[in-house]
């Protein structure tokens, strides 16, 4: 029997089953993921994360010689067992994890380093949350997005954020509600690995003391519709105010099913970065034997 210790964890209703494998020995199968994800027959949850040393890596070498106090790495997996760069929502509850298990010294709970796919993410503990540096952003072509609940395909912003992202502007919350995200929005030309894409729509008034507020759902690369998405939060955000041309302001506060998340765009010495600030809970341990999968 192999039994694996788990945390189940959650930022805005974006689950996560995480677990320690400090020195890289123990990785799952995309199958046992898969299985481990599904809400019925396994634990349940969108992604999995296994936090490892990134000395123990292969891609680890790249991400200590960016930043050597990135001692951990977010190995992140989509709920269909295949890999993703990065994760919003996870990174917050991944730096929560490795704080709460005593993973990292005390001086370190501040600002805390994460080596992932994309690169090294800061992220700051804060009183009610935590916040993360995605980092660089970019635009990304243009795709049409055919979704059900849709009387026509729509034009989708690509925003690169480490992983990729199409947003789509939609009239009103008439339409965001009535969307079918249990059916796979379909994307002309589709991306060479995939999208989240995200509909949003303002809320009434979009300005509250110059914070600009929309709503948002998706649907998620590997996943399907979730609760929440922390970088799609952000792609949102960034879409919207390049929509929105000169005037719109750089922070926002983004509502999507599980809740609320910040976005704030920033300047810094290498361009703008883009940052995401939100919960991050633990909710449940458990030990699983992974031959009954
Ligand atoms: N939920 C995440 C994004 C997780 C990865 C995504 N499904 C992908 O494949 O890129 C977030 O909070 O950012």
């Amino acid at each position: 029997m192999t039994t694996l210790a788990f945390t189940k964890g959650h930022g805005t209703g974006n689950d996560f089953v995480l677990f320690t494998d400090p020195e890289g020995e123990s990785p799952l199968t995309p199958e046992q993921i898969a299985a481990i994800c599904d809400r019925r027959f396994g634990i349940g949850a969108d992604g999995v994360i296994r936090a490892v040393r990134s000395r123990a890596l292969p891609e680890g070498a790249a991400i200590l010689a960016e930043e050597p106090e990135a001692e951990w790495f977010m190995d992140y997996w989509n709920a269909d067992g295949t890999p993703a760069e990065m994760c919003g929502n996870g990174i917050r509850v991944y730096a929560h994890y490795l704080i709460t298990e005593g993973l990292v010294a005390p001086e370190r709970r501040d600002t805390l380093p994460i080596g992932t796919r994309a690169g090294v993410k800061d992220v700051l503990a804060g009183v009610s949350g935590y916040t993360v540096d995605l980092g660089r952003w970019r635009l990304a072509p243009e795709r049409l997005v055919a979704a059900s609940g849709l009387d026509v395909a729509r034009p989708g912003l690509g925003i690169d954020l480490g992983n990729p992202h199409v947003v789509v502007a939609l009239a009103n919350g008439g339409e965001l509600d009535g969307l079918d995200l249990a059916k796979i929005p379909a994307l002309d030309p589709l991306p060479e690995s995939g999208a989240n894409v995200e509909f949003v729509v303002p809320e009434d008034p979009l300005l509250k003391n110059g914070v600009a507020h929309i709503r948002m759902r998706v649907h998620e690369r590997g996943v399907g519709e979730t609760l929440s998405c922390g970088t799609g939060t952000a792609a949102a955000a960034l879409a919207f105010r390049h929509w929105g041309g000169d005037g719109m302001p750089n922070h926002w506060s983004v509502e999507v099913p599980g809740g609320r998340l910040g976005v704030r765009m920033f300047p810094t010495e290498e361009g703008e970065h883009v940052s995401l600030s939100g919960p991050a809970e633990l909710v449940y341990r458990g030990e699983i034997d992974l031959s009954t999968l």
